[in-house]
């Protein structure tokens, strides 16, 4: 192997490398370079990458996960005759267009009130992306709640959005004692202090459906209390960097070298987070698992010919998290909401192509729902 790659390095003859099964040296559960004798395999070095992968039956996590994408070149898989397995781990497709539909015969009510809230003067950015992806779901309305100093500008900023003022946490409260108010999304732009924390605590008081991303991740991080009030109706969408202040234990796990197979995979850090925590855990990246607490799981791998690297773009995950809210507030289960918002989200940025920015986002989901057929 060494030889090849030399003579490749060299430029000395046109090798074409076909892997069977996975590329020597990368692990098939975790998508992770393996090390060798006890010790990490060197930076960017432990594995030849391969032009094509030929697997067989299914696809296998490290296909997908982490440098398995890079390193398998395309993947080809071959049926072997096996039945299809029931297996607790799926890979994520185009959600069923029966579940994003809308019936004819309901009104605006009928599709759900999501309450998105919002930060402090000047901060409102995140939350309004947030709200105007929960309202391109189909959400049939879409509240922002944001502090007194925040109406004026918010107000020039919003329509088919609605506006309230949320001073403190009793004003959530008493808000929501309207039960339409079915969906709850905390956490883009919101902000770190006493406020918000209690507003987090209000959130999660009321017990309904609820997305928590950002600075809500943040104040979970910091507060175990507040940790503790977590339930099975949150979605919570950690970037790699949010995740490790939530679960410093686990990230920290799967962070260090990999030197033997199987090694700790993004799907066991967000497998075990979920069951830690009692919510669906979303990790967010180019490949994206998402959890429940028994251990169900789903890769969403923005690779190959679903690759969408303009949406490392800042807003983009305040997007997604607006739309999960919205499909919750359509009542979707956590798990389906998060999994069907993944994909739409993925793909509208694919179709909208290169130059993407996070505002464009919740305007590519027409187009991407007439696609599927609504
Ligand atoms: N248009 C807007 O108004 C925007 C507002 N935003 C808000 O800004 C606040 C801070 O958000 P940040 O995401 O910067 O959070 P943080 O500042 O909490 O976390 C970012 C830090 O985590 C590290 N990190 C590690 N892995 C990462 C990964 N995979 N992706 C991103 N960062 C990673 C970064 O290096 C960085 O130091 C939030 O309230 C957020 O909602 C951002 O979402 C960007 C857009
Ligand atoms: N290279 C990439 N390929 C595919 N998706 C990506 C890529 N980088 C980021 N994303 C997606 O974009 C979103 C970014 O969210 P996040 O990190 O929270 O950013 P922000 O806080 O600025 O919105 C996530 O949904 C993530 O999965």
């Amino acid at each position: 192997m060494a030889g090849i790659a030399a003579l490749t390095a060299a430029g000395a003859v046109e090798v074409r490398i076909v892997a069977v099964d996975i590329p020597s040296g990368l692990c098939a559960d975790s998508g992770r370079v393996l090390g060798r004798e006890g010790r990490p395999a060197p930076e960017g070095r432990g594995v030849i990458p391969a032009d094509l992968t030929v697997t067989f039956h299914s696809l296998k996590p490290g296909h997908l996960l982490a440098d398995g994408p890079r390193l398998c070149g395309a993947v080809e898989v071959v049926p072997i005759g096996l039945p299809a397995a029931d297996s607790p781990l799926a890979l994520l497709e185009a959600p069923d267009p029966a579940l994003l539909a809308k019936a004819g015969f309901g009104h605006k009510y009928s599709h759900g009130h999501a309450l998105v809230l919002g930060g402090g003067r000047g901060r409102g950015g995140a939350a309004r992306l947030a709200a105007r992806g929960a309202l391109r779901m189909g959400a049939g309305l879409v509240t922002l709640g944001v502090p007194p100093a925040a109406l004026p500008e918010n107000a020039a900023r919003l329509d088919a959005v609605m506006l309230r003022v949320l001073a403190d946490a009793d004003a959530l409260t008493a808000m929501l004692g309207d039960g339409r108010l079915n969906a709850l999304c905390a956490g883009p732009g919101l902000g770190l202090g006493e406020r918000e924390k209690a507003l987090l605590a209000a959130v999660l008081e009321a017990g309904r459906p609820a997305l928590l991303d950002a600075d809500a991740i943040t104040l979970l991080a910091g507060d175990e209390g507040l940790r503790a009030r977590l339930h099975a109706g949150v979605v919570l969408t950690p970037h790699e960097g949010e995740f490790a202040r939530l679960c410093p234990g686990i990230a920290s796990r799967w962070r260090a070298p990999a030197i033997a197979g199987p090694a700790f995979s993004k799907l066991d850090a967000a497998r075990q987070a979920a069951a830690e925590l009692g919510c669906i855990v979303l990790l967010k990246g180019p490949d994206t698992v998402i959890a429940d607490p028994g251990g169900r799981a789903a890769i969403h791998a923005a690779v190959r010919d679903r690759a969408v690297p303009w949406l490392a773009t800042a807003g983009a995950g305040d997007v997604l998290a607006g739309m999960i809210a919205g499909l919750l507030a359509r009542g979707l289960p956590p798990f389906e909401a998060a999994s069907g918002a993944v994909w739409l989200h993925a793909e509208a940025a694919r179709r909208f192509g290169p130059g993407l920015i996070a505002e464009d986002l919740p305007e590519a989901l027409p187009g991407v729902f007439r696609a599927l057929g609504l």
